[in-house]
């Protein structure tokens, strides 16, 4: 049977009143938890990946210990890249690598494209039974986004200062742009088959697109950003664009037809609004005070809060993913602030 779900991180995406704002955790499921840390020794990411029973319970492992308001499907940005023929291998200590990086118009008309009921079933099968039978608060689906997906495509792996990606873009357009539309394809297919599945939002990871200053953002990443955010717009749920040091790209997000910009720590959310993003705004502290004692926590939380929950449509998350060495007990009590104060907040 399908459990009640509790729709305040839904509400609040929209831009609706919610009774307390909602929060979750960008790399939630991961980890920081010696439960997956255990699983981990034995499987790596893609074979948790592969099975949906094992995933279903990855991904429901931090609304459970912490109490989030969404759960995050556990796989990684490179999940759908094998099935059109990018050779993905996830190096431990490194990150992702791929033996046969993008260099010409010819490698990228040599990109396939994805079938998800043939090529990612086990995504959709782990969606279904976790929106069909297991969770009760809203699933959020995800892809990276082009540039991001590009940057690993054509440095073959992580990279520091995005050269050989910023080289490609200036020097061969015509290939930047077909890449770009590749990649647009393959989204826009990949995110619509999760949301048929079950998903109820979308957070489209751009972690790297910071490195592009505002004019290269609008001429070689907003035409494609826009094309894939129409389209996505028709399936009618909560879209959620994020990057890291990428505050200066806030202003283009806001004009985009998504729901809600996410933003890292660098930015005040103050200050965010008073530039003028008037969409519902998610973020934005810094991974690290979770490492700090817990009276700097509250202190921090209650401080990024009051600036948030000035007016609807605000999330509460991190500027960036949660780091392993946080102690879970840490997120399970900011959870338990964030819920308490804000409820307290608004009835005022
Ligand atoms: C950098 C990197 C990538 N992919 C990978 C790395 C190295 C990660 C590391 O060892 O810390 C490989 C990877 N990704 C993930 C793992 C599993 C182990 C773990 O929990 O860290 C591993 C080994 C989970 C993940 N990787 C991702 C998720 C989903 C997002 C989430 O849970 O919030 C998970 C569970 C998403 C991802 N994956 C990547 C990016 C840029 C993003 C977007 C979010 C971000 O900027 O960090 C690329």
């Amino acid at each position: 049977m399908k459990k009640q779900i509790n729709d305040t991180f839904l509400r609040a995406a929209r831009g609706e009143k919610t009774d307390y704002v909602p929060v979750w955790y960008m790399r939630q499921a991961g980890r920081s938890q010696p439960e997956y840390r255990e699983i981990k020794e034995k499987y790596s990411l893609f074979e948790i990946t592969h099975q949906p029973e094992l995933c279903a319970y990855v991904t429901r492992l931090p609304v459970e210990q912490y109490n989030v308001d969404a759960a995050i499907l556990y796989k990684d940005i490179m999940t759908p890249l094998p099935a059109m023929g990018v050779h993905v291998d996830i190096k431990s200590g490194v990150g992702p690598v791929i033996d046969n990086p993008i260099r010409s118009l010819a490698d990228v008309e040599k990109l396939g494209e994805i079938n998800p009921e043939e090529d990612i079933p086990f995504v959709l099968d782990t969606i279904k039974l976790l929106t069909e039978e297991q969770l009760s608060v809203p699933l959020i689906g995800f892809s990276g986004a082009p540039f991001t997906l590009a940057s690993y495509m054509i440095e073959g792996g992580p990279s520091k200062n995005y050269n050989k990606t910023k080289a490609f873009m200036y020097a061969e357009p015509k290939a930047w742009f077909a890449l770009m539309d590749k990649l647009g394809d393959m989204i826009i297919t990949y995110v619509k088959a999760q949301i048929n599945a079950g998903a109820s939002a979308i957070q489209i990871f751009d972690s790297w697109v910071g490195a592009l200053n505002v004019e290269d953002y609008r001429n070689y990443i907003k035409p494609i950003m826009n094309r894939i955010f129409s389209a996505l717009k028709e399936e009618n749920v909560p879209l959620i664009m994020f990057g890291v040091g990428a505050s200066h790209l806030a202003l283009e997000w806001n004009d985009l037809p998504l729901d809600v910009v996410g933003l890292d720590w660098r930015l005040p959310i103050k200050q965010a609004r008073e530039l003028g993003i008037h969409k519902t705004i998610q973020g934005n502290m810094d991974p690290a005070i979770l490492l700090a004692p817990w009276e700097v926590v509250e202190e921090r939380a209650k401080a990024i809060l009051d600036q948030g929950m000035a007016q609807d449509g605000y999330i509460f998350n991190l500027g960036h993913g949660v780091f392993p060495s946080v102690n879970p007990e840490t997120l399970k009590r900011l959870t338990a602030f964030i819920h308490e104060y804000s409820s307290i907040q608004k009835k005022r």
